[in-house]
């Protein structure tokens, strides 16, 4: 832990001073796009209306013969393909491979001032933030950067997981973190082959009453990690995502997975398909007819004090806030989705 009296010190001459706040919009969905696939570069603009955060992956999923090819398509399309105000993410390589060196240097230098934050896969502790941290210092430094680059890492390994919370806190860069089931699933030697999701495998089973059926109930495989990720990173004042669900087709079980991280407390998850944009939409949006009850709560305590009924329920201080997290987040995206702003009332 540095000094706090130089925790907000650039960490190069010249660098761009760190945030004291962590910027906040729409965050409903990171959407996934290879920068590799002239396809899908052409499809961009369209992406960028629909998607909060557009993200050009450079890690998994991206062949080895095409990580130049992925790199070089993602300038292009920070320098060339209007995105509107949609912001621009980037997936580097693993810390450890042969490309994150040149994925770092090269995006910094010629499209620094159009990327908002790097995501750094792998994770496992503290000191792989700072070696982001500085470096990233030093490659704005040289590029004449006036707004810092943010870092936001995936919780994907055992390792991470255990040290989360020193991850949450390592830097001011730090955006937030994103659930990696599949490299986490393999970390921890767990007996899956999906990407996010449950198993049904994975349930509780009632006592045994008689003839009757026995009921069993599946359980979520993520609710540990997704408990401790929210708390570091609400602690830390930063973001927390669900990661990716892998069953593209299964729009219905990406949304009962969506929704329970929702509920838990994460601001986002991805979209790898453009079928799950919508999917994230309506399950991180809050449902209108809770934003209207949080609206009574908010009106009915104005000061935030005393207690008060409502509908038969008890409200108080502590509902007051949950209120205000809800309305907030409605006012937020009610902002930008004139849909949304009526169904809201705002
Ligand atoms: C564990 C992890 O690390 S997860 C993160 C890494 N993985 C990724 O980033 C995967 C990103 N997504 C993809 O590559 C693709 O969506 C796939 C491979 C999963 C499925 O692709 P397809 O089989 O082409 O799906 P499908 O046929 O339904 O696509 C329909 C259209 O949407 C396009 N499309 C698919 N995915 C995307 C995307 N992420 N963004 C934009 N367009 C997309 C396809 O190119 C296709 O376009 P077309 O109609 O002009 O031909
Ligand atoms: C998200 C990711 O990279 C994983 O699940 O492994
Ligand atoms: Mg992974």
């Amino acid at each position: 832990m540095r000094n706090p009296r130089s925790h907000f010190a650039p960490l190069a001459i010249g660098a761009p001073e760190p945030l004291r706040e962590i910027p906040v919009g729409p965050m409903r969905m990171i959407h996934f796009f290879d920068p590799s696939s002239e396809k899908m570069l052409a499809r961009l603009p369209d992406m960028a209306a629909s998607a909060d955060i557009l993200l050009g992956n450079l890690e998994d999923a991206i062949p080895a013969d095409r990580k130049e090819a992925a790199r070089a398509g993602l300038v292009r399309a920070g320098r060339e393909i209007d995105l509107g105000s949609t912001p621009l993410w980037t997936r580097v390589n693993a810390l450890e491979s042969p490309w994150v060196l040149d994925d770092l240097v090269t995006l910094v230098t010629e499209i620094g001032s159009r990327l908002d934050v790097v995501m750094v896969p792998k994770v496992e502790g503290a000191w792989d933030i700072h070696y982001v941290d500085r470096l990233l210092a030093q490659l704005e430094a040289r590029a004449g950067l006036s707004r810092p680059i943010l870092i936001h890492a995936i919780l994907e390994t055992a390792q991470g997981v255990a040290n989360v919370e020193e991850i949450a806190n390592a830097s001011p860069r730090m955006q937030g973190m994103s659930l990696g089931p599949a490299d986490l699933a393999a970390s921890r030697r767990m007996k899956t082959t999906r990407v996010g999701g449950g198993h049904p495998g994975y349930r509780v089973l009632g006592d045994p009453a008689g003839d009757a059926a026995r009921p069993s109930y599946q359980q979520d495989l993520w609710h540990y990690t997704i408990g401790r990720m929210v708390d570091a990173c609400a602690a830390a004042g930063i973001f927390p995502f669900y990661g990716p669900f892998g069953d593209i087709k299964d729009l219905e079980g990406c949304e009962a997975q969506f929704r329970g991280a929702y509920l838990m407390g994460c601001v986002g998850a991805w979209s790898l398909h453009p079928g799950q944009i919508a999917v994230a939409k309506k399950v991180f949006s809050p449902e209108p007819s809770e934003v209207a009850f949080a609206k009574r709560v908010l009106e009915a305590i104005p000061d935030g004090a005393g207690v008060h009924m409502i509908d038969g329920k008890m409200q108080d201080d502590a509902t007051w806030k949950q209120s205000k997290v809800m309305v907030d987040l409605a006012e937020l995206l009610a902002a930008k989705d004139p849909e949304l702003a009526e169904a809201y009332g705002m």
